[in-house]
């Protein structure tokens, strides 16, 4: 009998309703991810994946249950929980009109980080996410390939355990997309706990090892993808995503 893995975060029972939209609600909603897991989650337009990714991160608040990340209640003590996860959201989070040097000190210094750590870590990305060239131009005039990667910077400078990526890679080149997906399997060797969304199913077999599958606000599937693959008798991720969620269009 092995011990149970700890969770990143735990779901537990929660209720939800945007006022004024009965057409969403979460009811009843459980999810778990295990500490260190690449897990997606993926679903048609409007399903709730954004908006279970804003009550994971706090954004939004459940009307039921409890969501916790590594043990903490993310509606308790908000300033501790924060440290606890980095969050790249699907619009551009930076100020257009500063460089990604400026944006970096400004996000560096929310999250409570020192001078130098900032400096240090604004080096360190801008390197691997390969900005350096442009670290002092305004991002106002990069590429939206250029601007994804500044936003991901922002979202880990400050190496954050738990990692919430919602759509990271939209409308960005081969090349920007690919080196994204290296990176997150680089920051997940390194111990990150990966939750990503994205509507590109190929990018996210490469990436996940663990998918969820929501449709209408509920969780349809969820397990280990290859064993997923296997119990639908499906070759790929996205044979099974039309398979299970079917193919009429989704407002
Ligand atoms: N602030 C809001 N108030 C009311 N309803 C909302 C609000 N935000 C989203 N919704 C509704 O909630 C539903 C789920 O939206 P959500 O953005 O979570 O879906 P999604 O799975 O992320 O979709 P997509 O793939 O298009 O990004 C949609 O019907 C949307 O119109």
């Amino acid at each position: 009998m092995g011990l149970t893995p700890e969770l990143a975060i735990d779901v537990n029972n929660i209720g939800f309703r945007y006022p004024g939209n009965p057409d969403v609600s979460f009811s009843h909603l459980n999810l778990k991810v295990n500490k260190g897991e690449r897990f997606g989650l993926f679903g048609p337009n409007g399903a709730g994946k954004t908006t279970l990714i804003s009550l994971m991160t706090g954004l939004l608040k459940a009307d039921e249950g409890s969501i916790k990340l590594l043990g903490h209640d993310i509606g308790k003590n908000k300033n501790s929980v924060n440290k606890l996860f980095g969050f790249i959201p699907q619009d551009f989070s930076f100020y257009h009109e500063l460089s990604p040097v400026e944006n970096l000190e400004f996000f560096g210094a929310w999250s409570g980080l020192d001078k130098q750590t900032v400096k240090r870590r604004t080096d360190e990305l801008l390197t691997i996410l390969g900005l350096n060239n442009v670290r002092d131009k305004q991002v106002q005039k990069f590429s939206g390939g250029m601007k994804r990667r500044v936003n991901l910077a922002i979202g880990v400078i400050h190496n954050p355990p738990i990692l919430f990526l919602d759509e990271p890679t939209v409308g960005v080149d081969v090349q920007t997309g690919r080196a994204i997906i290296d990176y997150l399997l680089v920051l997940n060797k390194g111990g990150t706990t990966l939750v990503y969304t994205s509507h590109q199913l190929n990018e996210a077999e490469d990436l996940c090892e663990e998918v969820a599958l929501i449709d209408g606000g509920k969780i349809i599937a969820q397990d280990n993808l290859k064993h997923l693959l296997k119990t639908h008798n499906q070759d790929n991720l996205e044979q099974m995503f039309l398979n299970l969620t079917g193919k009429e269009y989704r407002n």
